[in-house]
C-alpha cells in the first residue's frame, strides 16, 4: 500500500475557537492508482493532503507511507522521508523563476547536498514531455508546461506517492486536460500513485476513485463515474 490513513483527526486551535478539519479519516491509496479528493470548500481536503504527505502532523491517528509509520520517525528521518518518498505539486507550480527547468528539477536534490545526474534530470523532463525545454526558464514556458516541470521535480526521487493540491486550478481547460492526461499516463504507464485534490468534476473523472469529504469526514467514494456523475453527486452534497 502506498499510503494508509488510520482514524486521522486534525484540529486547529485558533483565536476564534477550535476547528475540526479532519474528523476520523480512514482510507488508503494503493500503489499504481489515481485518487481524486473532492468536497465543499473548508471540508478538509488540503489538510488531508498535508497530513498524508507528512507536511503537517495530525492531532491523532496514523499515517503510513510505503510501510513506514510517520509517527515512528524523528525530525531528521521525517524530513528525509518527505524529500525522498513523497512528491507534492501545488496549484501555482512553485518554480524558482531564475532557474531553468532542469535546475528546478534538480533543486531539491541539490538542497539536500547531493548531485543530480544530468541524464536523469533530462529523463525526468522527457517523462513529462519537456525533454526539449530543459534550458528554458519558467517565464519562457506556458502554465501547463510549468506545472509539468513541477511534476517532474516532484517525481525525481521516485516517491511512493505524488500528492497534487488543485494542480489544474490555475490552468485553462485545454492545458488542464494535458496535465490530467500526463498524470493518468504516469499511473497507467509508469505505475505511479497519484492523489489529487480538485474542485473540478472533469478532473476528478480522470481518477480511478473519487473520495468525497464533508466536514472532515469521508462520506462517499465513487468509482467508474464520468464528469456528469461526479458533478451530480457534488450538487447533491451541496444541497444536503
Ligand atoms: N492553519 C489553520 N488554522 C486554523 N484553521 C485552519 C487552518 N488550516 C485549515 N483550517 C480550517 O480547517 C478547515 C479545513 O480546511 P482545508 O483548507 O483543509 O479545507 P479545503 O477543503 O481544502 O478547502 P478549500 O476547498 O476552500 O481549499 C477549514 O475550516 C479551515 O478554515
Amino acid at each position: 500500500m502506498a499510503v494508509e490513513l488510520e482514524d486521522l483527526t486534525k484540529t486547529y486551535d485558533s483565536g476564534a475557537g477550535v476547528v475540526t478539519a479532519l474528523d476520523g479519516v480512514t482510507t488508503h491509496f494503493a500503489e499504481g492508482t489515481f485518487t481524486a479528493v473532492m468536497g465543499p470548500s473548508g471540508s478538509g481536503k488540503s489538510t488531508l493532503l498535508h497530513c498524508a504527505a507528512g507536511l503537517e502532523s495530525p492531532s491523532s491517528g496514523a499515517v503510513t507511507i510505503a510501510g513506514i509509520r510517520l509517527s515512528d520517525l524523528g525530525e531528521t528521518a521525517l524530513t528525509r522521508l518527505r524529500r525522498d518518498r513523497v512528491g507534492f505539486v501545488f496549484q501555482d507550480f512553485n518554480l524558482v523563476s531564475s532557474l531553468t527547468a532542469a535546475q528546478n528539477v534538480a533543486l531539491p536534490i541539490r538542497l539536500a547536498g547531493r548531485r543530480a545526474d544530468d541524464a536523469l534530470v533530462r529523463a525526468a523532463l522527457t517523462e513529462v514531455g519537456l525533454g526539449d525545454r530543459a534550458g528554458h526558464r519558467p517565464r519562457e514556458l506556458s502554465g501547463g508546461q510549468q506545472q509539468r516541470v513541477a511534476i517532474a521535480r516532484a517525481l525525481f526521487t521516485r516517491p511512493a506517492v505524488l500528492f497534487a493540491d488543485e494542480p489544474t486550478g490555475a490552468l485553462d481547460n485545454r492545458t488542464s486536460h494535458q496535465v490530467l492526461e500526463l498524470l493518468r499516463g504516469l499511473v497507467d504507464r509508469h505505475g505511479r500513485t497519484v492523489v489529487m485534490v480538485t474542485h473540478d468534476p472533469v478532473a476528478a473523472a480522470v481518477a480511478d476513485r473519487v473520495v468525497l469529504l464533508v466536514d472532515g469526514r469521508i462520506t462517499d467514494e465513487l468509482t467508474g463515474v464520468d464528469a456528469a456523475g461526479v458533478a451530480d453527486r457534488m450538487t447533491a452534497l451541496e444541497r444536503a
